[in-house]
């Protein structure tokens, strides 16, 4: 089963083929071409995903969103930043939003 260790793997693989050959490898080829080229990928990937979701298409959101995920850790990675501050930050909000629940429920 997927989980998020599969985020974590796949960060992994991409660290892994920055530097492969551009020909062999679609990692490789988006760092040859840069941060803009990655940063616009990114992007085309969101607005599909945008669609697919508002076309009701499950099997396409589903491929879309593995997409952006994709993008999105090729992004972090030329920008050297590691998926688990991310998962952090995201965890930090949590912590937040647990506090400013329970003190919503204590005033
Ligand atoms: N998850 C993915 C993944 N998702 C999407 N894609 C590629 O993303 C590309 C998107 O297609 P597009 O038509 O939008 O892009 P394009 O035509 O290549 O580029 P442009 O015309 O936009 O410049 C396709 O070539 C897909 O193969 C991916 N390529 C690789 N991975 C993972 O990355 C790993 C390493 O891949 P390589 O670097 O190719 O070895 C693989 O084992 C996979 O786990």
């Amino acid at each position: 089963m997927a989980t998020s260790d599969t985020l974590e793997r796949l960060e992994a693989t991409i660290a892994a083929r920055r530097e492969a050959d551009a020909d062999s490898s679609y990692v490789a080829k988006l760092h040859a071409r840069g941060l803009n080229k990655i940063a616009q990928k990114l992007g085309e990937e969101a607005t599909e995903t945008v669609i697919a979701a508002l076309v009701e298409d499950r099997t396409a959101l589903v491929g879309e969103a593995a997409d952006l995920m994709f993008h999105l850790l090729v992004l972090l990675s030329a920008k050297d930043i590691p998926l688990a501050d991310v998962l952090a930050e995201l965890d930090r909000r949590e912590g937040v939003s647990g506090i400013a629940e329970k003190a919503s429920r204590t005033s």
